[in-house]
């Protein structure tokens, strides 16, 4: 690390992305004493929150700090930063992080927090960053994820999260950055087996949200949970990720909250795919993104070319986009072919 971070006040960070999750975790650091430049995309965010210290549009009733400076400018949000958090949605990282390429500084790092798996390269985010942004090396680059709703973070919630870097005293820097007393980060080195986790969940979420809306019970749930974490898992060995990381905040942690949680967006639309809505309908109606829509695909494809069975993944890609019923898709997974439970490798 840099001299300079040897004294928090002296820390300067940035953050690209104002959605809820990008600013409850600005208005975190910035909460903190940090001065946070924080980009946004849209300008009536950036002069709403100048005017209210409120992202009205993305989390809503939340005072924010005075500490968070809003920018649609986002190269000047970028540049000259010990630390750069990006947490745009997925679909729009590449284009996002092209923008800013060739305007980090070398001692920067970069922290993602988004989770999501891209559709036609099926790179998770640090494979996208490392493609966008070659200047940043892989020790200086770290994953924040776990299950943390932004709303929760953002009434200070007890919330407890990983950070994954190959370069432990990275990860062990963003864990300093970002820990409050409402705020706990563990470290970890599994950068693959964070992402996947993070990402493939949100596939299962809406698999969750589909049985609730249909009115199926808790054991049906309780199996989803169960099995859809055996094919994360199962995905995640195959791309070389530690085993350990998917019963730890990213895997099992992530996929119970999101599969239980009614603020989570991906759980919503399965219960209202389940319920009888059409995914356009559905996605016409939200501003806000539910990654599991475009993860299913990647995971359809991804795990269809490495010849990684996931069949949950599977049937909710199915509903998603060949008009497969829920119920049909259910009558299908229970009548698979009978086998061994610890079958998976
Ligand atoms: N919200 C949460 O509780 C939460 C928690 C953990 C992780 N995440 C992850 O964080 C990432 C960001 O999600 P979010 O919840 O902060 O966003 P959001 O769904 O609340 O809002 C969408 C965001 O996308 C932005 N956007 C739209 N078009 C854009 C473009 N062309 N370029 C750049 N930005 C554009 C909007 O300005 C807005 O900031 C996602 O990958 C999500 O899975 C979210
Ligand atoms: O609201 P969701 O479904 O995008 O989930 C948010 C977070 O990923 C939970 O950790």
């Amino acid at each position: 690390m840099t001299k300079q971070m040897t004294n928090d006040k002296d820390i300067k960070i940035g953050v690209v992305g104002g959605g809820s999750w990008g600013t409850a975790l600005a208005n975190l650091l910035a909460s903190k004493g940090f001065k946070t430049d924080f980009w946004v995309y849209e300008k009536e965010v950036k002069a709403q929150i100048e005017e209210y210290r409120e992202n009205k549009f993305f989390l809503p009733g939340f005072f924010l700090s005075d500490n968070l400076f809003p920018s649609n400018d986002l190269i000047e949000v970028v540049s000259n930063k010990n630390l750069v958090l990006i947490v745009v949605p997925s679909h729009v990282m590449r284009e996002t992080a092209l923008k800013i390429a060739g305007h980090i500084s070398e001692q920067t790092i970069i922290v993602c927090a988004s989770k999501g798996i891209e559709n036609g390269t099926h790179l998770t985010m640090s494979g996208v960053i490392a493609e966008t942004l070659p200047e940043v090396p892989e020790s200086h680059f770290a994953v924040l994820s776990g299950p943390s709703f932004a709303r929760e973070v953002a009434a200070e919630f007890p919330t407890v999260v990983t950070v994954a870097s190959k370069n432990h005293k990275t990860a062990q820097f963003v864990q300093h950055i970002f820990a409050t007393p409402f705020f706990r980060v563990y470290t970890n080195d599994d950068v693959t087996g964070a992402e996947l986790g993070g990402s493939v969940k949100n596939v299962i979420a809406i698999a969750s949200g589909i049985i609730d809306g249909l009115g199926l019970g808790s054991n049906t749930r309780a199996a989803l949970i169960t099995r859809g974490l055996a094919e994360i898992r199962r995905l995640g060995l195959r791309l070389g990720a530690n085993p350990r990381t998917f019963t730890g905040l990213a895997g099992i942690g992530d996929l119970v909250l999101t599969c239980t949680g009614e603020l989570s967006r991906n759980y919503t639309v399965g219960k209202k795919i389940g319920q009888g809505q059409t995914l356009k309908e559905i996605l016409s109606e939200m501003r806000m993104v539910a990654e599991g829509v475009k993860t299913a695909k990647s995971v359809y494809n991804l795990s269809r070319k490495l010849g990684v069975e996931m069949p949950i993944s599977h049937e909710t890609y199915h509903i998603l986009y060949d008009d497969v019923s829920p119920r049909e898709a259910v009558y299908k997974l229970m009548t698979r072919d009978l086998r061994h439970e610890m079958d998976e490798e």
